[in-house]
């Protein structure tokens, strides 16, 4: 069945600011309390997917989420009208504000885990909430989500939306940030290669930071997706580079078709991994960076695995890189190399994305791949996919409402929330999503 990847990009919110919560996410520690720009993080991502969708690669938009989140506020004991429940999290306890105003949902490759419809038992495309259970700012992410997912993905004969798995650390999932897959035409049947950071009560783990993805989650979420059992492989990220920063799988390695980009310390017993891989991905394609040409804290300062790895209908694939990683001369050198080799990789294209970045999040965590039919495209809600139109639209919409100068004490101010809400309304009629969000209930 002819099928194509539809990159769908999470739109930046207004309250987009750097509060430092994601220990582990060295970029995040490091920015804490710096002033951001939310209109200009918002433009810098729709500049990307614009710039995609030109290219020819399909490309669609998943809202953000309403903030600051006055419900999960109340649910700690803040009373009061929605802007005293505000302003009294704010005046004691700026950090929950902090957190319960994250836009961190933007980062839509921990929005859910996709199977698609080559790879599932009943034939539909399933997508998993993922619960990311292990920061309490992403915590609340998961309804949403749900309801903006089933908003997009709305036909029950075609699609398959799952709420996420229990919010217990033994259940710790972060999404598709810790899923690969591999194979050939994307509509052909693929291997699903899980990737998790710890195994509760065996194996290895990290030592200085969390592991956030553990074996039962990734084992629990193949199942709600009903992906055939003879299409999976789970296998664990390497702790040491978990302690080195590298928080989710998506930061060391990225797969697209045959290919698998990664660095020599990616996972456990790496060389039993690719071997497996070779026996069972016809024609596969490791292309593993040694530490010699790039060390882990390069990788990680750099993201440059956080890449897209997108192919053109000739086979031939493109490289989407953050700027960062063109500013590093080593990594530059290495990537100019790459291209020059034999291999499908045949472009590099680079976007200035340092808002998100500035957050610990690169080109591949601003984005979810779901595989889609020509038949399951259609079957999307139309309003969502990205064309000229729709990009002037978020743009004028982005001019109208966002400010572009934020910092943690501005969180407090009431009308900060209520620009939200008007702005979100505004965006469910553009995108025809219906009431997803709390405050439309
Ligand atoms: N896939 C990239 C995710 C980045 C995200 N950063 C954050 O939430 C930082 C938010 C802050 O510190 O303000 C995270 O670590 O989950």
């Amino acid at each position: 069945m002819k099928a194509r990847e539809v990159n769908f990009d999470g739109l930046v919110g207004l309250t987009h600011h750097y509060a430092g919560l994601s220990f582990g996410n060295e970029a995040s520690t490091k920015h804490r309390f710096q002033i951001s720009n939310p209109r200009l993080a918002a433009k810098q991502g729709l500049l990307k997917m614009k710039a995609l969708a030109d290219a020819g690669f399909p490309q669609a938009v998943i809202p953000p989420q309403e903030r600051p989140n006055v419900g999960v506020l109340r649910q700690l004991g803040f009373t009061g009208t929605d802007e005293q429940v505000v302003e009294k999290a704010g005046t004691q306890m700026p950090q929950l504000l902090s957190a319960a105003s994250s836009a961190s949902s933007m980062w839509v490759a921990n929005a859910a885990t996709v199977a698609p419809s080559a790879d599932t038992l009943d034939g539909k495309v399933h997508l998993t909430v993922a619960n990311l259970n292990n920061k309490f700012h992403r915590a609340s992410e998961a309804g949403t989500t749900e309801q903006v997912l089933r908003a997009i993905f709305r036909d029950e004969s075609r699609f398959s939306v799952h709420t996420a798995l229990p919010q217990v650390a033994m259940f710790g999932d972060e999404g598709a940030a810790n899923h690969n897959r591999l194979g050939g035409d994307y509509g052909e049947p693929g291997l699903q290669l899980f990737i998790y950071g710890r195994d509760e009560g065996a194996g290895r783990a990290p030592a200085r930071y969390p592991a956030r993805q553990t074996l039962a989650a990734s084992q629990a979420v193949a199942r709600l997706n009903q992906v055939n059992p003879g299409q999976l492989i789970f296998a664990q990220q390497n702790p040491l580079v978990i302690d080195q920063g590298v928080f989710h799988n998506d930061v060391i390695a990225v797969s697209n078709r045959q290919v698998l980009f990664c660095h020599e310390q990616a996972f456990v017993d790496q060389p039993a991994l690719l071997q497996s891989l070779r026996d069972r991905v016809p024609g596969f394609m490791p292309i593993v960076v040694p530490t010699g040409a790039v060390p882990v804290q390069d990788a990680v300062a750099t993201y440059l695995f956080n890449s897209q790895l997108l192919s053109r209908d000739d086979g031939s694939m493109m490289l989407v890189l953050p700027q960062e990683s063109q500013n590093h001369p080593g990594v530059w050198r290495y990537l100019s190399q790459l291209v020059a080799e034999d291999n499908p990789i045949s472009e590099l294209r680079v976007f200035d994305l340092r808002e998100s970045m500035a957050n610990g999040g690169g080109p591949a965590c601003l984005r979810l791949r779901v595989v889609l039919t020509t038949e399951e495209q259609r079957a999307v809600n139309p309003a969502v996919m990205m064309n000229d139109t729709l990009f002037n639209t978020l743009n004028d919409w982005v001019d109208r409402y966002y400010r572009d100068r934020l910092t943690q004490a501005d969180l407090i101010d009431p009308l900060l929330l209520r620009e939200g809400r008007e702005a979100l309304d505004a965006l469910t009629r553009i995108l025809q999503l219906g009431s997803v969000y709390p405050f439309q209930q």
